[in-house]
């Protein structure tokens, strides 16, 4: 199945929110943690319910501002009243009661590629109810074999950081319901602009 193309756009402004309107990709993840102090327009968030998936992304798995446990509790919980998707880490999970049933339930390895065991519990535990869940590995020692037995679970996001861009649109052809991207300015390493990726994957699933 093709995956859906996310741009990740780095929210520092209130004005950046403008530039949504202008990404043509499925989904436009807006990364809040590049505020000082993340900042949600409800009305905007209303009408782009269904373009956009809200990231406030902890500091310890490569989000760029801190953000206390409170508030992005008081946050998430607010979007999740307004219905929009947002990505919450397993281990925010682990240390506060907010929903993840329908959201995006992320774990990030910036530096090792981890024990699979950990991950396993983790894609166990939610991909059931999740809208996906994301295991995003930086390319190192046996990651591929890593992400390829993460790509055996149902209603998972692979993520390849910081090796050629290209294996994130062989791994999203493997199993990946999201394929992120940037749109302009990279929020990780190895993503490629999401108009390329939006024009490969067309040439693949059009001559399908
Ligand atoms: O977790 C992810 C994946 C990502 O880290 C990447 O490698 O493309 C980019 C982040 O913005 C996003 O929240």
């Amino acid at each position: 199945m093709k995956p859906l193309v996310v741009a990740s756009l780095p929210i520092r402004t209130r004005a950046d929110f403008s530039k949504v309107d202008q990404i043509n990709s499925d989904l436009v993840e807006l990364r809040l943690d590049y505020m000082n102090e993340p900042y949600v327009d409800t009305d905007f968030i209303k009408g782009h319910l269904r373009k956009l998936l809200v990231t406030i992304r902890d500091k310890n798995e490569g989000g760029v501002n801190p953000i206390s446990d409170e508030l992005k509790r008081k946050i998430l919980r607010s979007l999740d009243e307004l219905g929009v998707l947002y990505d919450v880490e397993a281990s925010f999970l682990k240390r506060n009661n907010v929903n993840y049933k329908g959201k995006v339930v992320s774990v990030h390895y910036f530096n090792t590629v981890p024990n699979f065991q950990e991950v396993k519990e983790i894609l166990e535990k939610y991909s059931k109810d999740a809208f996906t869940v994301k295991v995003a590995i930086t390319g190192k020692d046996n990651y591929r074999e890593f992400l390829g037995k993460v790509s055996s679970f149902d209603n998972v996001t692979i993520v390849p950081m910081g090796v050629d861009p290209i294996e994130r649109i062989a791994f999203s052809l493997l199993n990946s319901k999201l394929i992120y991207a940037h749109a302009g300015e990279s929020t990780a390493p190895g993503q490629m602009d999401y108009c390329t990726v939006n024009r490969i994957l067309s040439c693949i699933f059009n001559s399908k």
